[in-house]
């Protein structure tokens, strides 16, 4: 079993031009428990797990993975795992086929391929093409490639956007399963009640900086609570609560004294001759609480001062916007969320945490989806050949066979291991890093969300199966089925298929420029990924000319792509800014067309450039030798 680590971030800051997306962060998240992430939209979250995956660089401080950056791990996929946002698939990829090339790309034995698509309960949905896949199996999809290396840690980020109840259980009692196995496991959300339900600890982000760290039990502190009491003869004791100086709130259900106990207001109420109906300590939600701290109203949490980071509560009041963005974006704070309780889904309805009205729901897949799981382990290694090699996939048909994969010593290190010198880009990291402070630039402000286009790419970066795949360079056709052969969305699997981006980059930058990629890693602003411009280059399913082309000479293919995706920018608009273009070309790229190109699909903007299995394989040999 794969070791957990111990996740640190020491006085981690990170500034995008004027905005401090993260703020002074010093958290350690450990091994063996289920840790949250958790804050508004815009809290920083997003952030901080990227430049702990060593996609970004932080602007001060350091992330660290058992002690070493993320950049410096020797065995980065077997190290950590994450599924970051949505990234690109090709639609007429098989799950297995995805999962293979990914494995290969990395030096993961094929096997692992079978027993990771039963671990996320996909082993019947192996052969099915991925454009029949629904989101929440492309998140499974996801976390199958996350896992492909066996990782000690797992990072989630938000993981339950888009799944529904079975599928937000499923990733809930997955996150349990690995924890408990000793793994660490990372998982951000705005939404309270699903860190609430999975999380053992929990970091709770506000406007960039963390204003609680502990566990959840401490975090809904009972001793900041209220008393509820009540009697039959109510205006006697609110009497003598007023002359007792109390505050309080008068409810339906009683009258809520703030800031006391029951203990004392029992001796009150008895003092003043009052028999009481209700006398009840109560602890303050855990919504309560989590807006206290976001909104910094809370400023006697014991475990606020005990954080390794000295926090400090964020200015101003509450922030409309993340209010909002708390409160409607996907659950609502105060429940009506499923909850997991007895083996069963709990829906609860729209109320207050601790007395909210629940119902029960049988959950008998559920059930079946974690034995799934369960039985993920023990799956065989000779189950899987038969997906490897989708026969009816054009793909497959004209990939080198994954048979190849045999060659591969199971035992032999990932090609992370494999000692690369001077190319750090080849040990696993995701992206060119751009520096942070190059990233202030405002006409690169779009541009530096490209990393999350990197994620993208990084989703297929190992389909560089071949240059005949669904990326030939064809001329676009106008048929309405081409829209089936771009590449879609996909929860990326980020750690585990980053390296062979760097081959794509490099190949296609060599391919047009004739200079070699090493020298367009200079941290040209904002471009910490991959922001190739995306032309629509799509071929019919079932035309395979312009494959034969694109096969006869991937140069060419690629050429062609580029040429043809230069005129329609010259025309359509000012280009993005290209990794290897001019700085003119790049200051352009403010313009409104520039930026519609730039929110492209990042998938598409690696089709032109997606080298063919034998590319990957010439390149991984030059490094291996
Ligand atoms: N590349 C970037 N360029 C400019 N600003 C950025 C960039 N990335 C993040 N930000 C800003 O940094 C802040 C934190 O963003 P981040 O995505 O980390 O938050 P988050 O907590 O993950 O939010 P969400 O829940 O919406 O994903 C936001 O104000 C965001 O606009």
């Amino acid at each position: 079993m794969p070791e957990g680590q111990v996740l640190e971030f020491a006085d981690v800051t990170k500034r995008f031009n004027t905005v401090t997306a993260v703020s002074e962060l010093s958290v350690r998240v450990e091994p063996g428990a289920v840790t949250g992430f958790l804050g508004p939209n815009g809290a920083g979250k997003t952030t901080s797990l990227r430049i702990l995956l060593g996609q970004i660089k932080p602007t001060t401080g350091t992330a660290t993975i058992g002690g070493v950056p993320y950049s410096e791990l020797r065995q980065p996929l077997r190290t950590i795992g994450a599924v970051l946002e949505e990234s690109s698939y090709r639609p007429r990829r098989t799950a297995a086929r995805h999962l293979n090339i990914a494995a290969k790309a990395n030096g993961i034995p094929s096997e692992r391929v079978a027993e990771v698509l039963h671990l996320v309960g996909l082993q019947d949905d192996a052969d099915t093409r991925l454009g029949s896949y629904s989101l929440g199996m492309r998140q499974r999809l996801a976390v199958a490639t996350a896992l492909l290396g066996d990782p000690g840690v797992l990072v989630l980020d938000e993981p339950a956007n888009g799944l529904d109840p079975e599928g937000i259980r499923w990733m809930r009692l997955l996150m349990r399963r690995l924890a408990d196995e000793g793994r660490t496991v990372l998982v951000s959300s705005h939404v309270l009640s699903e860190i609430e339900q999975v999380a053992d600890n929990v970091v709770v982000l506000s406007r960039g900086k963390a204003v609680f760290s502990g566990s959840m039990d401490d975090l809904a502190d009972p001793a900041g609570g209220a008393v509820v009491v009540d009697a039959e003869d109510r205006p006697a004791l609110i009497a003598a609560l007023t002359s007792a100086d109390l505050s309080f709130d008068l409810l339906r259900s009683g009258v809520t004294v703030r800031n006391s106990d029951a203990t004392r207001v029992g001796a009150i109420a008895a003092e003043a001759g009052i028999a009481l109906s209700t006398l009840q300590q109560r602890g303050p939600s855990l919504e309560e609480v989590f807006l206290d701290l976001v909104y910094g109203r809370r400023g006697d949490s014991p475990r606020v001062d005990e954080v390794a980071n000295p926090v400090t509560h964020p200015a101003g009041s509450a922030d409309p916007v993340a209010d909002a963005a708390l409160v409607a974006g996907g659950v609502p704070l105060a429940g009506a969320a499923a909850v997991v309780a007895d083996g069963g889904v709990v829906a609860a309805a729209g109320v207050g945490y601790g007395t909210a009205p629940i119902d029960i729901i049988p959950s008998g897949a559920d059930a079946d989806a974690d034995a799934d799981a369960s039985n993920a382990a023990g799956e065989t290694a000779g189950e899987h050949e038969a997906t490897g090699e989708a026969a009816d996939d054009a793909d497959a048909a004209t990939d080198v066979p994954v048979a190849s994969e045999t060659a591969i010593d199971h035992e032999a290190p990932l090609l992370g291991e494999t000692p690369i010198a001077d190319d750090a880009s080849v040990e696993g990291e995701a992206a060119p890093i751009a520096d942070a402070d190059d990233e202030v630039d405002d006409v690169d402000v779009s541009d530096a969300w490209a990393p999350r286009a990197a994620d993208a790419a990084a989703s297929d970066s190992a389909e560089g199966d071949t240059a005949r795949d669904d990326s030939a360079a064809a001329p676009a056709s106008t048929d309405e089925d081409d829209a089936q052969d771009r590449p879609v969305l996909l929860p990326t699997a980020t750690a585990s298929v980053a390296l062979p981006i760097t081959h794509e980059v490099q190949s296609f930058t060599d391919l047009i420029t004739g200079i070699p990629a090493s020298t367009t890693d200079d941290p040209t602003p904002g471009t910490e990924a991959i922001p190739v411009a995306p032309p629509a280059v799509v071929h019919d399913d079932d035309d395979d000319s312009a494959v034969d082309d694109a096969e006869d000479d991937p140069r060419l293919a690629a050429m062609r792509t580029s040429l043809s995706s230069a005129a329609s920018r010259f025309f359509d608009g000012p280009a993005p800014s290209y990794p290897y273009g001019t700085a003119d070309s790049r200051a352009t790229a403010s313009s409104p067309s520039a930026n519609e190109a730039d929110s492209t699909p990042a998938g598409e903007a690696e089709q032109p450039d997606a080298p063919s299995d034998e590319q990957d394989d010439q390149s991984a040999d030059q490094h291996h030798g």
